[in-house]
């Protein structure tokens, strides 16, 4: 199984140790084509900026995501790429599952709170203590169907 992992880099980079959580997890169920994000090394910077480096990170991204079997995104930290990659892999058909902790204080932006229509793309709310186990949840479901 592919899974796309989104989390924020330029957005910030606050939440890294959950991404790191969350990605040793996904690792369990398939490959995790952006396993970079969990990585320390990456700054708020983004990845070494090459030549074009913006529109190369951007053409293999939407690939990834293209190839993927399901998208998982961390939401908490607010990222323009991460709602980015969430409105084409909506575009895609693709099956989502957004997870936020309401702890953090933040309010989720409407635009992915409300998108969760059907079951494909799912909104659940989160505490980090909780993170392995709801991903299990969900797996244990997508794998039954
Ligand atoms: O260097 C990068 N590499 C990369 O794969 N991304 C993708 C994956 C992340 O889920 C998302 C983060 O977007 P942002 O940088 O706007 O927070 O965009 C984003 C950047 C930098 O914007």
């Amino acid at each position: 199984m592919n899974i796309y992992f989104c989390g924020s880099i330029r957005g910030g980079r606050q939440d890294l140790h959950i991404y790191q959580r969350i990605v040793k997890k996904l690792q369990q169920y398939g490959k995790v084509l952006t396993e970079h994000i969990s990585y320390d090394s990456l700054s708020e910077k983004g990845e070494d900026a090459v030549l074009d480096g913006d529109k190369a990170i951007h053409d293999r991204d939407v690939e990834w995501l293209r190839i993927s079997d399901v998208i998982v995104a961390e939401v908490t930290q607010p990222s323009l790429g991460v709602g980015y990659e969430l409105g084409r892999a909506v575009e895609m058909n693709k099956r989502v599952l957004c997870l936020f902790r309401p702890s953090s204080g933040k309010v989720l932006s409407a635009m992915i709170r409300g998108a969760s229509t059907n079951s494909l793309f799912q909104v659940q709310d989160y505490t980090e203590d909780e993170v392995e186990s709801f991903l299990e949840k969900y797996f244990d479901s997508i794998n039954k169907n």
